[in-house]
């Protein structure tokens, strides 16, 4: 895993275009949609139940975003999520606020027994309570983990037999054994809702043309986190950022990711 394969994902994305299927909140369903075309994806969404495994099958990832969930969102996402894993369409998870609620700890749990997870995206507060490390979650707030990141998200990952992306400053990407911390990233993307969710939607992406749902997480991780600190150096607030977060992952190139990729094997 290094700043070439990165390049070489974001250059395989953009020739293929593959088609991102998510069921995600009604918060940033928008930005999700838009994010994956940056990335160089086609994004649909599509939760009926009578649809979703369906739609399924004509995709190259599936992404799950709990952000909003209700019943009957969860039963489509089980759908969903057992077509993509009959099909070999990998499965983005992104926990939105477990542990906040018993009803979104309870549905992703259900999700992870029912459907093979390919990668389980979330922050730190959320990866802490899934690991049953002491994380802690206010609304879709991470408030931090009580112990070490690295430890915290590898036995997430051995727990739930997933690939687990945590983000934070370092993001930490690990299947339980390997262990990949990317450093590219900008706080201002912590000043704005939904750039987890986006990260979801760009980890989508990748993992549709990665071979390795790990190397795919945390190249997406890379391109985006790298996106943010473009958009920082013209950004004047929140809201300026939000574009030109969108505008600089459109326009970020293989070479920028080969020369700018800031990640560690440990
Ligand atoms: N302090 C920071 N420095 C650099 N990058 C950051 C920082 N905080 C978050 N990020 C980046 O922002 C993106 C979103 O991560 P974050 O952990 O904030 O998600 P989240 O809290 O689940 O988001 P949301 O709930 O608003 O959708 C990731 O790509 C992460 O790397
Ligand atoms: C603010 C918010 N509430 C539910 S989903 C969401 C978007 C960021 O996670
Ligand atoms: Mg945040």
């Amino acid at each position: 895993m290094d700043a070439k394969i990165c390049a070489a994902l974001l250059s395989r994305l953009r020739e293929t275009r593959p088609l991102v299927h998510h069921i995600t909140n009604t918060v940033t369903i928008n930005d999700c949609a838009n994010i994956t075309i940056c990335a160089g994806a086609a994004p649909v969404m599509a939760e009926a139940a009578e649809e979703s495994a369906e739609m399924v099958a004509a995709a190259g990832a599936l992404v799950l975003n709990i952000g909003t969930l209700n019943p009957a969102q969860v039963e489509s996402m089980l759908l969903a999520g057992k077509r993509a894993n009959e099909l070999g369409v990998p499965v983005v998870l992104d926990p939105v606020g477990a542990g906040a609620t018993a009803l979104r700890t309870e549905a992703v749990l259900r999700i992870l027994r029912e459907v093979k997870v390919a990668v389980l995206k979330g922050n730190a507060g959320e990866i802490g309570v899934l690991a049953g490390m002491g994380g802690k979650v206010r609304g879709v707030d991470s408030c931090g983990l009580a112990g070490d990141p690295v430890e915290t998200a590898k036995a997430c990952a051995l727990a739930t037999g997933t690939v687990v992306a945590m983000t934070d400053e370092t993001d930490v990407v690990t299947d339980g054994n390997r262990v990949v911390l990317v450093g590219n990233g900008h706080v201002m993307m912590d000043r704005l809702s939904g750039t987890g969710c986006m990260a979801s939607s760009v980890v989508g992406s990748f993992v549709a043309v990665a071979d390795d749902p790990l190397v795919g997480a945390a190249a997406a991780l890379v391109a985006f986190g790298r996106a943010g600190e473009h958009a920082a150096a013209c950004a004047r607030g929140p809201y300026s950022f939000r574009t030109a977060l969108f505008d600089e992952l459109y326009r970020l190139t293989p070479e920028d990711l080969e020369e700018e990729a800031r990640l560690e094997v440990v």
